[in-house]
């Protein structure tokens, strides 16, 4: 806006700068990933999408676009542009470091899903599954929420005590990927206030954009909405989806 001073966006220099070094292979958090002005932005989008883009579940609901998977394919569609931009290109700027191994290949997100938690919501610990290659970039929104990670025990069932918790605020960018992805379950606890937050406990704390928000460990939870940036690795064509073009 004209005469108002508006945030730049200083992005790291390097991933590893923003590398959460006490978690398991590999996550990475920016706090300042986009401005207080991208932020409304988002929000009055999300917020003013046609009303049967939402899922009500019992414990959030959701958005999911361009559509929702079908046998873990996606049918080829374009992402809407106020989700591509500015997100992705900021994305796609960091992307190489994070796929290592792949020759330097750039995968572009081409699914969203926008998460809505009120306070005292939250998500079950699960894994994201094959149907993605392992790579998740989550935007945060609104307000600071915390992501428990938890491992399995041998008999596959989830430990019951998180071993780590990532704290999320609003603006940030979460990514994780790796044995993360693959090894690990990630959840959002129904609590309505967090308790016990502080260096030793909130394994990015180094990397907290407001540490002092927290004030004897303690947090108010308030709506928080995340943008889930995904890669689907099966993608159909509408044609071959109908058929019309047949059998040659
Ligand atoms: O909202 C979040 O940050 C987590 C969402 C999530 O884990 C998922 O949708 O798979
Ligand atoms: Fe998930």
């Amino acid at each position: 806006m004209e005469g108002e001073a508006r945030q730049l966006i200083v992005m790291p220099a390097s991933l590893e700068d923003v590398r959460i070094k006490r978690l398991p292979s590999r996550a990475y958090y920016i706090a300042d990933f986009i401005s207080e002005e991208e932020e409304q932005v988002l929000l009055k989008k999300i917020e003013t999408a046609p009303k049967p883009r939402w899922k009500q579940l019992s414990r959030r609901r959701l958005q999911t676009w361009p559509s929702d998977l079908n046998k873990d394919t996606l049918l080829d569609s374009p992402l809407p542009t106020w989700l591509t931009e500015p997100v992705i290109s900021r994305l796609l700027s960091y992307q190489m470091s994070v796929e290592d191994g792949e020759k330097s290949k750039k995968l572009v997100p081409n699914h969203v899903l926008i998460n809505e938690y009120l306070p005292g919501q939250g998500i079950m610990p699960h894994k994201d599954g094959a149907a993605y290659y392992p790579v998740v970039c989550t935007v945060s929104l609104g307000a600071s929420i915390c992501l428990d990670i938890y491992g399995s025990k041998e008999d596959g069932a989830v430990e019951d005590q998180p071993r780590w918790r990532i704290l999320q605020e609003p603006r940030s960018l979460l990514i994780t990927a790796g044995e993360l992805y693959t090894d690990y379950l990630h959840g959002i606890a129904e609590v309505n206030e967090y308790v016990d937050l502080n260096p030793t406990t909130v394994s990015n704390w180094e990397l907290l954009r407001s540490p002092d928000e927290i004030v004897n460990g303690k947090l108010e939870r308030r709506t928080r909405t995340s943008l889930t940036y995904r890669h689907v690795i099966k993608v159909s064509k509408l044609g071959a989806k109908l058929g019309i073009f047949g059998k040659r």
